[in-house]
């Protein structure tokens, strides 16, 4: 994606005026600068190495779940805040992914413009990419702020994700193991 930083600032600068602010007011000055930045950082998230795997071949199966990884994404429609809770399992196929590696799986699908049954196929999807295993599941829990600061101003309420591949798909027993969500 291309950003166009002297542009987002511009515009900015034209919201305050719009919603009746001088933008040349001593605590307004910077903040089309300001504003800019946080799209540049929250936007241009470099992963690092998401790959890392280690050969293991367990006697019999496994089941490996990294819970509650906490993130921040934005709404698409209202480009609010999204607060995510997340859950990821896979059944590991000749090798294991580095924990961390999950983590940054989940900040990658993260940082972008979201709705939240897309986020869990995005990270569902990489995550087959880098462990090879076609058995894997996500679950994200969702606080949108679009919802609870905004229209209905529902507080607390959760929205609940769920991506089943696999095993995870045709086998009740590993869908519990999940438990019921983050
Ligand atoms: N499916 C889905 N919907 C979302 C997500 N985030 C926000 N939305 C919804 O997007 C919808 C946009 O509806 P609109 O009627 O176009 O917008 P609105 O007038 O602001 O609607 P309200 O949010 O109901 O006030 C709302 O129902 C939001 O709750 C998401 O991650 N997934
Ligand atoms: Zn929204």
């Amino acid at each position: 994606m291309t950003m166009d930083e002297a542009r987002i600032q511009a515009l900015y600068r034209e919201l305050l005026i719009a919603i009746g602010e001088d933008p040349d007011r001593e605590g307004l000055r910077d903040t089309p600068r300001r504003a800019a930045a946080f799209w540049r950082d929250f936007l241009t998230y470099r992963p690092g190495r998401i790959d890392t795997t280690f050969r293991h071949e367990p006697a019999g199966e496994q089941f490996v779940q990294v819970s509650e990884i906490s993130t921040w994404s934005l709404c698409e429609h209202h480009l609010l805040p999204i607060h995510l809770l997340v859950n990821i399992a896979y059944l590991p196929a000749g090798a294991v992914l580095g924990l961390s590696k999950l983590v940054r799986v989940t900040e990658l699908a993260a940082r972008r413009l979201q709705i939240q049954e897309r986020f869990v196929e995005q990270v569902a999807d990489e995550l087959q990419k880098i462990t090879g295993s076609d058995d894997v599941a996500v679950v994200a829990a969702g606080h949108h702020l679009c919802m609870s600061m905004r229209g209905t101003r529902a507080q607390g309420a959760r929205t609940l994700t769920r991506t089943l591949r696999g095993r995870f798909l045709q086998d009740p027993r590993l869908v519990s193991a999940l438990g019921a969500g983050p």
